[in-house]
């Protein structure tokens, strides 16, 4: 892995664990957003209007918090008003790249090669991680948001004006609960198995994992009896979390060590990750291989050998 630090690309392996061995996930650095006429969102600055044809989504298919950006373009119907470039599957020494490989899509707009080339283009002194999802401006020529929460938000609602496919999966009657669902399965579940997966001390370990099974445990008696988690209807806290159970026994449970049980050990949980696999349109932005290859392959430090295992069997009908 690496880091920009004043623009330049350097090699940092363990700079994301702090002296206890706990992952500390920095603060997204661009948080500007996406309006119906350009005026400032709740973060950043004004001047990004929603304009068909105007914006471009760079995503890893691997990586859940990209995944989520990728859904909301197939939910509002976004395919062509916002392109989309998929980077390859391995992380290692550059970073994200668009290295040549099955499922790839690279940078029509600069050729980039890697991901940070695009920071640096946005803000050649940048200093920070290089993540993905990342939302491109084509005409201001930067970075809208590196932040998937607040990309999801705006691909939500701002584009219903010209032309997205309506549905609003953050209404405001509903907004407070979403929030306060989101909060939870983010702390215990989304970012708990990152927790678990990147801790270097035990103790730090068995209290993300303790966490992860915890917050589990408490979806599978929410969900039991309802349909979606807030209210009767399906909302982003739903896709929210779907990105992560869709990857939970592939790879959280094996690589990042959240083995008390898996997905398929909770009929209720199961049930409902397999009814969002089965909506339209949400197959295409899943690639397993792309997922398995990722994990197992690019964090070294958890898995030196870089072998990827042959299982568990799937439990997402169809899944390549
Ligand atoms: N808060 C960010 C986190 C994104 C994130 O951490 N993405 C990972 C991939 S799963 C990444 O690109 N990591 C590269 C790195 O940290 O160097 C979001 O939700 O958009």
């Amino acid at each position: 892995m690496g880091m920009l630090i004043e623009g330049r690309w350097e090699s940092d392996d363990d700079k994301l664990v702090g002296e206890d061995g706990t992952l500390q996930r920095p603060e997204s650095a661009f948080r500007n957003w996406i309006t119906p006429d350009g005026a400032p969102g709740p973060t950043g600055e004004g001047g990004f209007a929603a304009e068909p044809g105007r914006y471009h989504l760079y995503v890893a298919r691997a990586c859940p918090w990209a995944h989520r950006a990728t859904l909301f373009r197939e939910l509002k119907g976004l395919q062509t008003m916002i392109g989309l470039s998929i980077t390859h599957w391995l992380m290692a020494d550059d970073g994200w790249t668009f290295a040549n490989g099955p499922g790839v899509i690279p940078d029509p707009l600069h050729g980039a090669e890697t991901v940070w080339q695009l920071y640096v283009r946005a803000d050649p002194r940048y200093t920070g991680r290089v993540t993905v999802p990342v939302l491109w401006d084509t005409q201001r020529e930067t970075i809208v948001s590196n932040e998937s929460a607040d990309i999801i938000r705006m691909f939500n609602s701002a584009f219903d004006g010209v032309g997205a496919t309506s549905g609003d999966f953050a209404p405001a009657a509903l907004i407070d609960e979403i929030d306060a669902l989101n909060d939870r399965i983010y702390d215990g579940l989304n970012n708990g198995v990152y927790k678990a997966g990147f801790a270097t001390s035990q103790s730090a370990y068995d209290e993300a994992v303790r966490g992860v099974f915890d917050t589990l445990d408490w979806l599978e008696s929410h969900l039991s009896g309802r349909t979606w988690l807030c209210g009767d209807v399906q909302t982003e806290a739903d896709w929210r979390l779907f990105t992560t159970l869709l990857r939970f026994d592939a790879v959280y449970h094996g690589h990042f060590k959240c083995n008390l049980r898996q997905l398929r050990d909770y009929p209720v949980l199961l049930a409902y990750a397999q009814r969002l696999y089965a909506a339209p349109a949400v197959a295409p932005t899943v690639d397993f291989d792309h997922i398995s290859r990722h994990y197992y392959q690019s964090h070294r430090q958890i898995n030196p050998t870089g072998i990827v295992p042959a299982g568990p069997d799937p439990v997402f009908p169809g899944a390549v």
